[in-house]
């Protein structure tokens, strides 16, 4: 079956820096895949790529949505990128900070909404019921990230881990095949983690959403992922299960000269 999501020799500059270095990832239908690599390695840069926020230099990014037929993306705005299915949430939380839980989500749901501004206005039956529809909808979501509490409490009110879930929540409400998560767990408790590691799988068995997620919890990525890619200074330096990915020395290489770097 070909990949939802296949990305051939992605390659950013940025000046004379070269932030990804012909980069080859694919994600396959109903997979959880982590993208790892230590501060720097291009991680964020990766997904700014994949969903139209920078547009790549060189290389090949396309989809394939199940049931629907496969485009490529390379420079597509990133709200034709959303509209296509691949949602996103942020390193940085960009949530509304003074509107509620609520609003926030259904500002994602807004990608599938018919109403124009005319109907905004005038608010005819068929506005009112798709209204209805999107509350509905979107509560639903809140359920599932356990926010149905707080849906009409300010998202700057909420703690940290939860704004997170909210991100992901409004994510959702675009409708994706795939969701890219950027670092779900920073900021997270022990508790709130474990939490996570069961909302994930729960969207990617209950919702049929496939999972790419950048993640330094390394518990989290060992536990959750089928597969993990790992990057270093721009390039992949390795993919595979998580335990070929525990015992591969550029790997540990990787990881500890930025141990040592640390020391310093
Ligand atoms: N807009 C930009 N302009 C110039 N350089 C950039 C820009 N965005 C990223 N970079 C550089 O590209 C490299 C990769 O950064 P990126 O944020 O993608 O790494 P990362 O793997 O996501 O790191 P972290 O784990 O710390 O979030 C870094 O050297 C960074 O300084």
């Amino acid at each position: 079956m070909e990949p939802i999501l296949k990305v051939q020799n992605l390659t950013m500059d940025f000046g004379g820096l070269r932030a990804l270095n012909r980069v080859n990832l694919d994600i396959r239908e109903g997979e959880i895949v982590a993208l790892i690599g230590p501060n720097g390695a291009g991680k964020t840069t990766f997904f700014n790529c994949i969903t139209g926020i920078y547009k790549p230099t060189g290389g090949d990014v396309s989809i394939h949505p199940p049931g629907r037929d496969g485009l490529r993306i390379n420079g597509m705005k990133p709200n034709r990128v959303t509209g296509h299915g691949l949602a996103r949430t942020f390193q940085n939380i960009r949530l509304f900070p003074n509107m509620t839980v609520l609003e926030n989500v259904m500002i994602g749901r807004h990608v599938r909404t018919k109403a124009g501004v005319l109907g905004a206005v005038f608010r005819p039956p068929s506005v009112k019921k798709e209204e209805r529809d999107t509350v509905e909808y979107c509560y639903g979501l809140l359920k599932k990230v356990n926010l149905a509490r707080e849906v009409n409490e300010l998202a700057k009110n909420l703690s940290y881990g939860a704004q997170r879930r909210l991100e992901i929540a409004r994510a959702m409400a675009t409708d994706p095949f795939l969701l890219l998560l950027d670092e779900p767990a920073a900021g997270m408790n022990a508790y709130e983690t474990i939490e996570l590691d069961q909302l994930i799988r729960k969207i990617r068995d209950e919702d049929k959403i496939s999972i790419l997620l950048i993640e330094h919890d390394m518990k989290l990525v060992m536990n959750i992922s089928e597969r993990i890619f790992v990057m270093d200074y721009g390039s992949k330096i390795a993919q595979g299960t998580p335990l070929e990915i525990k015992q591969n020395p550029l790997v540990i290489k990787a990881y500890l000269g930025e141990d040592a770097d640390a020391d310093h």
